[in-house]
């Protein structure tokens, strides 16, 4: 019984919603990551589900990126476990043969972003308090390569470089803009626009449309496939370093003296 993760049958035949519910900010703790993986492999297994509705239950932060406090002061043996299981979402999420839409309803950095990035299809509901980006250089780390390969294949090498060496969080015109997003709606649309772009992408023939999925994703996911091992350990020397860890702690206090 997953606790952080709600997964509804949706109003239309077919069609699932999967609700992100980690108070107070929904970051993708080790036990949230790993119960999406759970989630998302049942609704993977489910023959009657072709399409996957991804949004937060309460409106105001659609998932706050990773969970800052699993990549601080831990023991190198976390920090690989933490890691594995980030790379397994992103490899479901990516590889997923259903169609997969957002409907990003709150803040959306870095491993929110990330997480996005992975649907067909972006809608963002209008609220100027809503930003979307991988903020990381902003945080004093860097995006891993397939991070910035999952944005790349969204928003092109030039608008992808400058966002990523930024590390800019976009409101959602800009984001639409830049074509982080596909669609901004207002709010109260949000859910109606999803599923009307859904019954859009359910009108193709599943099997034809997930072998162009494949046919176009392969490359980028064969990259982390091949060097998962790789990429975990260099993960787990970088994050150890003092002055990462050093920033990240700088920046959660600041997160923390902003209500005070
Ligand atoms: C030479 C350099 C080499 C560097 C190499 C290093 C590379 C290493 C590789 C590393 C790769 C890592 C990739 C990382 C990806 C990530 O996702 S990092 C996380 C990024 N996330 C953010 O920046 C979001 C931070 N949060 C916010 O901006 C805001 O909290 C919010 C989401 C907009 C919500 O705002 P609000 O409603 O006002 O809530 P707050 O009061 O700010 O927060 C409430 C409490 O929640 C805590 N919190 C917030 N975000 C996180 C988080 N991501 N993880 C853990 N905890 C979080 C916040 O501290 C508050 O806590 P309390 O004060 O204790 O209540």
């Amino acid at each position: 019984m997953s606790h952080r993760v709600l997964v509804e049958a949706g109003p239309a035949a077919g069609v699932a919603v999967l609700k992100f519910r980690n108070p107070p900010v929904n970051a993708l703790s080790l036990e949230m990551l790993m119960e999406l993986v759970i989630s998302l492999e049942k609704l993977e297994n489910d023959k009657a589900v072709r399409g996957i509705v991804i949004t937060a239950e309460n409106p105001g932060i659609f998932l706050a990126g990773l969970d800052l406090t699993e990549m601080c002061g831990r023991n190198p043996a976390h920090y690989a476990k933490y890691w594995e299981a980030v790379q397994e979402l992103w490899l479901r999420l990516y590889q997923s043969s259903k169609v997969l839409v957002a409907a990003i309803n709150g803040a959306c950095p870095a491993g929110g972003c990330l997480a996005s990035l992975t649907c067909d299809y972006r809608v963002m509901a209008d609220n100027p308090k809503y930003t979307i980006g991988l903020n990381e250089t902003q945080l004093g780390i860097i995006a891993p390569f397939w991070f910035k390969d999952t944005l790349v294949n969204t928003v092109g090498h030039r608008a992808a470089e400058q966002a990523l060496q930024l590390g800019t969080l976009f409101p959602p015109a800009k984001a639409l803009q830049v074509g982080i997003v596909d669609q901004v709606v207002p709010e109260e649309q949000l859910q109606s626009a999803a599923l009307s772009v859904m019954a859009q992408w359910l009108a193709i023939p599943d099997h034809a449309r997930q072998l162009t999925k494949t046919m176009m994703r392969k490359p980028t996911v064969d990259q982390l496939v091949k060097q998962r091992e790789a990429d975990i350990q260099s993960f787990v020397g970088l994050i150890s370093q003092d002055s990462i860890q050093r920033a990240l702690q700088t920046y959660l206090q600041k997160l923390r003296q902003k209500k005070g």
